[in-house]
């Protein structure tokens, strides 16, 4: 039901000096005009003008506030709302939501009024998404990718291309439901080119993907390499501070430490991990265990040798691990004498980057940053494409979208009838509404509105 009148905090609780209570529905002008007193008896309410007074229960004065009035249609939820700015302690607020609760409103859900905003056609769902991406956002870049998609130059792009896969499919039902009539018929060739022209654009979309997953989330970056060759040494150096326990004795590290840093605007989940090795102590091994793990679902590895000791087994077990994912090689301790088998070690990371550090004498540290930067430069994009993806529900649903896409360029391939084809491109438009909310279910929405905070 979208008629009743909602009410929400929406600002910190307790935590401002100013604090908004807000309502949108078409009960909210009466509630409002039920618990506020205007200062001045000659005040007049104009569209989205303050007006100055005080908020009572029946007549016990709550608070000193300012009060807007706006109109549907032309509001945020597309519905009458009112704001009602008090004094940010949490007992104005608190008293004012309970005073528009008693007077006929609802609490609202999490994410209600954007919600409300969607439903209402305001916006679209990749923009209330971004909505929830700007409050979140945890560096600029971020913050750029969610204001363009608030702006809804994402949704622009996926409905060219969902337009284009609509046409053509018009252009093919024709085909398939007057075959004998004399309409001149799309041919094998034309729907190929037209399907390889969408899946192009599809692929460079998720090209941005990548970058687009590491501003929004951060890469997932984990030290590696057994005990004491000088993790914790080097987690300390990146965050240009004393946060780990450093000390000589090997498995000083028992638990994963994690702590985001940013370079270059790219936000960077550091995770120090336990020194991976056989133990017998039960709080270590959990730490490897968890280590393991961490190794298991990294975007980037850091894994740092020792250069001063000759490599033992517990090193050609993870150099066997590394191989093949993306990684940076470190060779530590370089200030002491070297007796690590270089020639092997330059062998097995042909594709990697190795570079010699010293922790002690503060060697590498910008080496290791370039590298790192240069990792996350490489499979994304430096572009300026404003339509970035970023969000892992919207990344999923292009790949999907694009599978879809390609097995109907495999039918045209084999020349298979237009039904066949048909059936992917549908698909593959279907999927696309997924992300603007053409296509939407009530679960769908409960999950992504389910994820705001409350009053948003
Ligand atoms: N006090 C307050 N500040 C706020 C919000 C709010 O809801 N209240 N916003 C909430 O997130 C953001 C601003 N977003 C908004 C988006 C649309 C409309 C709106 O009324 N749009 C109408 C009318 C436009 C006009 O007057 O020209 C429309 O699009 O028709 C208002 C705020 C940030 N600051
Ligand atoms: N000479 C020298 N010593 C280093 C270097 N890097 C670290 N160390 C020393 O090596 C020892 C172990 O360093 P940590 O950073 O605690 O090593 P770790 O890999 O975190 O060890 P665990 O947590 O036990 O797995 C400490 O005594 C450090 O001071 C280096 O480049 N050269
Ligand atoms: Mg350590």
């Amino acid at each position: 039901m979208l008629t009743d009148t909602i009410a929400a905090i929406s600002t910190p609780i307790g935590e401002g000096a100013i604090g908004i209570v807000r309502m949108s529905g078409s009960d909210s002008f009466k509630i409002i005009d039920q618990l506020f007193r205007a200062k001045s008896e000659k005040s007049t309410w104009e569209d989205k003008k303050f007006k100055y007074g005080y908020i009572f229960d029946e007549d016990r004065l709550i608070d000193e506030v300012m009060v807007v009035k706006m109109h549907a249609p032309n509001t945020y939820t597309r519905e009458s709302i009112v704001e009602i700015n008090c004094h940010g302690g949490a007992v104005p607020l608190r008293e004012i939501l309970r005073l528009c609760l008693k007077n006929g409103a609802r609490l609202a859900d999490r994410g209600e009024f954007t919600k409300r905003a969607f439903l209402n056609g305001r916006i679209d769902l990749a923009q209330a998404e971004s909505i929830m991406d700007l409050i979140q956002s945890k560096t600029d870049r971020g913050f750029d990718i969610a204001i363009q998609q608030l702006e809804g130059n994402l949704s622009k792009k996926i409905n060219h291309i969902r337009h284009a896969l609509v046409q053509l499919m018009a252009r093919v039902e024709v085909g398939i439901d007057y075959p004998e009539e004399d309409i001149e018929e799309i041919t094998y060739q034309e729907i190929q080119n037209d399907l390889q022209r969408t899946s192009k654009i599809l692929d460079d979309l998720l090209k941005t993907s990548r970058t687009g997953k590491i501003v929004r989330e951060g890469l997932k970056t984990v030290i590696i390499g057994k005990p004491n060759v000088g993790k914790s040494s080097l987690m300390n150096a990146l965050l240009k501070d004393a946060r780990a326990i450093v000390t000589d004795i090997p498995g000083t590290t028992r638990d994963v430490i994690e702590e985001f840093l940013s370079i270059n605007g790219i936000p960077i989940k550091l995770v120090d991990t336990a020194g991976i090795r056989e133990t017998e102590d039960i709080v270590e091994k959990m730490g490897v265990e968890k280590s393991k793990s961490y190794f298991n679902t990294a975007d980037l590895i850091i894994f740092m040798l020792n250069g001063s000791e000759q490599l033992t087994e517990e090193d050609h077990v993870l150099i066997d691990k590394v191989k093949g994912r993306p990684a940076i090689i470190l060779v530590n301790k370089s200030d002491l004498e070297q007796n690590i088998e270089i020639d092997y070690i330059k062998k097995q990371f042909e594709s990697h980057q190795i570079i010699y550090t010293s922790m002690s004498k503060d060697i590498g540290v910008e080496a290791i940053e370039n590298a790192i930067q240069y990792m996350i430069d490489e499979g994304g994009t430096t572009s300026t494409q404003s339509e970035m993806v970023s969000n892992a529900r919207h990344i999923a649903l292009i790949e999907k979208s694009q599978l879809h896409v390609n097995e109907a360029i495999k039918a045209t391939i084999n020349r298979l009838p237009y039904d066949f084809i048909e059936v992917d491109v549908k698909e593959a438009i279907e999927l696309l509404g997924f992300i603007t909310g053409d296509s939407v279910s009530s679960d769908l929405m409960n999950e992504i509105f389910g994820q705001f905070c409350l009053g948003k």
